[in-house]
């Protein structure tokens, strides 16, 4: 490793001397790297034939910053001398403060760490499309290579906030605009440039608020927020890592025409994400006023996405003429993939299935956005068990970062890597997960709306439960999620949950007894909230007289009355119960690693990333405790909290959940 993280020097004629970091994939700030960069940096104060300095980075990219590994390690061991000190004695002393002058010549991008050396160096030059950013806030710790001080006086204040808190990318041309770059020009004429700006002249910034910012970033770095942040980053990174399919030398075929079957809400979604990717779509529909439903509700996609800038009107247009209609399978003759996005009946998939497998080319992948029904089922009418995937996304489909990969013992790599592949392409995060009713997510998180009725039928109050549940970072509670997600989800469901988890459901008929009062959720503007045209959700205190009816008909307060509990107990009646599904599910190994299961609690159900993901949570409290609790509320509420095997093991043991299952370990050791 060490070979190919090196920090070369070389010295021209012209007494420049050339500063380059090289650590693919990004010429992240390795240990090595500083080390190497205070020592290029002295040799070139030394030496004479050295008139001025240019400091870049190799293949394309000037540096993505400092080397989140070390922080991993920090975490570890808590050793902050694990960190160098880049600050005073590079940034400041060396580079700033040099008696030659340096410039930075950009390429690709200059993030972190690395667009701190540059803000250190007297000039930048930069490539137009370099993206130039302050990402730390995402690690849980500010710029801590002298950024907080040295952005504001180049961009000014609002600009350098901006970028800094919300972790905002800008290009250099932007940059140049804003006084961060100093002059733009094309790859080739980098170099000649840099000259160019040595020339020009040279800035100097002070060193004031450089020692404050070092002091704060120490105690960051070591915050169990920072922790939990590079977790998800690397976890994220992790996902798209799958034994036996991304190491085996297979290569992703290229996906160009994709046909998505339904044009509803889910379906249109999938289009867009496609469209928006310069993938050609076939959206087929059953009828003329079903498929003109759906385009309408894809332009009205793609629109929306231009309100909030992320497309511009000319990228929408070429997405629109890239969408063509059907009514018949005569243009799936040539696409490379199928998404079947229809209503959740068996018979109906399973007759598409079989229809799809006959004109589709042999090579066509088959895909399913069922959210529930196992897709052994969903291909048992066809000869292509092999070509049958999951692509499951959550709504709305163009904007929900996380696409849950399905595969069944009979999908083959090759099409499980096609789907990756794709995922990557519409810019979502796949994660690859086993066949099982409600997959990784949706079956982690069966719980999580049954805990929440299970504490109203003891007598908690709805809002309070909402607002807890928020207060810990969800994006909102679980009955305004249920209001959102329409209750017909809840009710199609049910008996799929009960079928498949058994004694271990809590049945609920809340949401029955909602529907046969009127109430239809955000849909018809009346749910556990008000819904009113441009407003925020209100509560409803209306609501209570269902509530009641429930009450009455669960039978569960003691002796008629509510029972007391603090918001920590309702926290953790919620929660706990997910994490023992969760455990369950990497007890099966539906995903590869836990970290799978951080990555899809965050992206799919918005568990808050600053905790780093349900299980990563749960071991910051650890199994015993979750054990302990679980144990007790099953004594007086039955088998919905009973613990699972693997926890109760776990909490045994006093192993955190997330170590990898013996499974696990035997299928890394047999790829050694
Ligand atoms: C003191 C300082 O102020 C503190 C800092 O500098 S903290 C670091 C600040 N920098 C960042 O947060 C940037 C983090 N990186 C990114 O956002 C993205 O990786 C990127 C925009 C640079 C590139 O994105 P993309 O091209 O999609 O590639 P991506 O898959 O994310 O990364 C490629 C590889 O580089 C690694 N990598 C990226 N940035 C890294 C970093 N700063 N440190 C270590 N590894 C890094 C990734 O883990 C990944 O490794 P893998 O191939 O083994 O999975």
């Amino acid at each position: 490793m060490a070979g190919s993280i090196r920090v070369t020097m070389e010295v021209g004629a012209d007494g420049v001397a050339v500063v380059t970091i090289c650590n693919p994939p990004v010429n992240a700030l390795h240990p090595i790297i500083i080390q190497g960069l205070k020592e290029k940096y002295a040799e070139a104060m030394d030496r004479d034939d050295v008139k001025a300095i240019v400091l870049t980075g190799a293949g394309g990219k000037f540096c993505g910053g400092f080397d989140i590994n070390v922080f991993t390690e920090v975490h570890k061991t808590g050793n902050l001398s694990l960190m160098p000190d880049v600050s005073v004695e590079l940034v400041s002393n060396l580079i700033e403060g040099g008696k030659k002058p340096s410039v930075a010549a950009i390429q690709g991008l200059a993030l972190g760490g690395g667009l701190e050396l540059t803000m250190g160096c007297h000039a930048r030059i930069s490539t137009p499309e370099a993206q130039l950013g302050l990402p730390e806030l995402t690690l849980g710790i500010i710029p801590g290579f002298g950024g907080t001080q040295r952005l504001p006086r180049l961009v000014g204040l609002p600009k350098a906030i901006e970028m800094m808190l919300q972790s905002k990318f800008i290009k250099a041309k932007e940059g140049k605009e804003r006084g961060l770059v100093d002059a733009l020009c094309s790859p080739d004429d980098l170099h000649q440039g840099c000259l160019d700006v040595v020339e020009e002249g040279v800035l100097f910034g002070g060193r004031a608020g450089v020692l404050k910012e070092a002091k704060v970033f120490k105690e960051l770095v070591l915050s169990p927020t920072s922790k939990a942040l590079v977790h998800a980053f690397f976890g994220q990174r992790l996902t798209t890592k799958v034994p036996g399919v991304t190491d085996v030398q297979l290569k992703p075929r290229k996906i160009r025409k994709v046909a998505v079957i339904g044009g509803g809400l889910m379906g249109s979604g999938i289009a867009t994400a496609l469209l928006v990717s310069n993938t050609s779509v076939v959206l087929k529909e059953v009828n003329p006023q079903f498929l003109q439903r759906g385009q309408k509700m894809i332009a009205a996609n793609l629109e929306g996405l231009v309100k909030r800038g992320s497309l511009t009107k000319d990228k929408m247009n070429k997405a629109m003429s890239l969408l063509k209609g059907a009514l018949d399978y005569s243009d799936f003759k040539d696409v490379d993939m199928v998404i079947e996005a229809v209503i959740e009946k068996i018979h109906l998939k399973q007759s598409i299935f079989s229809d799809i497998e006959k004109v589709c080319p042999p090579h066509c992948i088959l895909a399913t956005n069922t959210s529930t029904i196992n897709l052994n089922v969903v291909g048992e009418k066809t000869n292509c068990q092999d070509r049958i995937i999951g692509a499951h996304f959550f709504s709305p489909a163009h904007i929900m970062p996380l696409l849950e990969i399905v595969r069944t013992e009979k999908t083959s790599p090759q099409a499980i890597l096609d789907l990756i592949t794709v995922g990557k392409m519409i810019k979502k995060v796949p994660v690859v997960v086993g066949n099982c009713t409600g997959f990784a997510v949706n079956r982690t998180f069966f719980p999580y709306t049954q805990g929440s009725h299970l504490l109203v039928s003891i007598g908690i109050d709805v809002f309070r439960i909402d607002r807890v549940i928020s207060s810990f970072g969800m994006p909102m509670g679980p009955f305004q999620l249920q209001d959102l997600a329409g209750y017909g989800v809840a009710l199609a469901v049910k008996d799929i949950y009960v079928s498949a988890f058994g004694t271990r459901n809590f049945d609920s008929d809340l949401v029955d007894l909602m529907v046969a009062n009127g109430r239809q959720g955000k849909s018809n503007g009346k749910g556990y909230y008000i819904y009113e045209k441009g407003g925020r959700p209100k509560p409803d205190p209306s609501v209570q007289l269902v509530i009641d009816e429930y009450r009455r008909h669960a039978k569960m307060m003691p002796g008629g009355k509510p029972v007391t509990l603090t918001d920590q107990d309702i926290l953790e009646m919620i929660f706990f119960p997910v994490v023992n599904e969760a455990c369950r599910v990497m007890d099966e190994n539906v995903v590869i690693r836990a970290s799978d299961l951080d990555i899809a609690s965050i992206l799919g159900m918005g568990f808050p990333k600053y905790r780093g993901g349900l299980v990563f949570w749960a071991d910051t409290i650890g199994a015993p405790y979750i054990h302990s609790k679980l144990s007790k509320w099953a004594e007086i509420y039955g088998d919905f909290f009973k613990p699972s095997s693997y926890l109760e093991e776990r909490a045994k043991r006093s192993l955190p959940l997330s170590a990898p299952t013996t499974t696990q370990q035997a299928s890394t050791r047999s790829r050694m």
